[in-house]
């Protein structure tokens, strides 16, 4: 595509008239989504509306029944297991509602995980992680157990996390769900500043209107149909 002849990028991520049951139940109806690279698009929608199941179909946890997802120009629900899940460790983040950490271990040695188990060496991931504490203002955590932590201190240790192996894309479900207004803002801010310093494209859920103002730009999910004006290749 092109626009007063210069090359216009495609979106990042497109999900194509996806469709996807569970059980007996239709959670997506040819549900079309497309977010650029760099976007912070929130996803709203009433309770059981399908924004989940959105979500973990961009990210390749579900594949489709019906349709199709595009990741960088390429399918991505078309790849094996074993693909999907190589692209969701090097090119994906995520962060949930309850943060998810391994709790016998310590905060650093959470942060270096998803670095080790790419077989970074020890001593490099380490550093890193140290960097994005420091990042996260959670310095002086490091040795903790996540146990031990608030709920707003857990969360920023997961987007630390995410963020470590520098990935393209962060998956947020709910991410301040689990937290008062307060840190659940603190949270937001953070994630949203550190992803535009990245360049990281953050597709976020959330039922927070709040949550939601952080984003450039909200898509509606009713009944697993989602309202973008932008998806099928419209300019922007
Ligand atoms: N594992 C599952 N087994 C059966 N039904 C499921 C499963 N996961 C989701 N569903 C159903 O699919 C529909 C969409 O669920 P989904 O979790 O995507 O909605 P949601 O909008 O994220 O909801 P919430 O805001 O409450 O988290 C709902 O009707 C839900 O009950």
């Amino acid at each position: 595509m092109t626009v007063d002849g210069l090359p216009v990028p495609g979106p990042l991520l497109e999900a194509r008239s996806v469709d996807r049951s569970h059980g007996r139940t239709r959670a997506l109806r040819e549900a079309n989504l497309s977010v650029t690279a760099g976007e912070i698009l929130a996803i709203m929608g009433p309770s059981g509306s399908g924004k989940s199941t959105l979500l973990h179909c961009l990210a390749g946890v579900f594949t489709p029944d019906a349709g199709e997802v595009w990741f960088g120009g390429r399918r991505l629900d078309t790849l094996s297991d074993a693909r999907r899940s190589e692209l969701r460790r090097t090119a994906f983040g995520f962060v949930f509602q309850f943060g998810q950490l391994v709790p016998e271990l310590t905060v650093a040695d959470n942060v270096a995980l998803p670095l080790l188990l790419g077989r970074a060496g020890r001593k490099q991931a380490y550093h890193r992680a140290r960097g994005w504490l420091r990042r996260l203002e959670l310095d002086d955590l490091g040795e903790r157990r996540t146990g031990e932590l608030s709920g707003g201190q857990a969360q920023r240790v997961a987007i630390a996390r995410a963020l470590v192996t520098r990935p393209q894309v962060i998956f947020a479900d709910e991410p301040t769900g689990a937290l008062d207004s307060l840190a659940g803002e603190k949270v937001m801010e953070l994630l949203v500043g550190l992803a535009r310093q990245e360049g990281v494209t953050v597709i976020v859920v959330t039922h927070d209107a709040r949550v939601a103002a952080c984003a450039d730009r909200e898509v509606m999910v009713r009944d697993g149909k989602v309202t973008d004006p932008y998806a099928g290749g419209a300019v922007r």
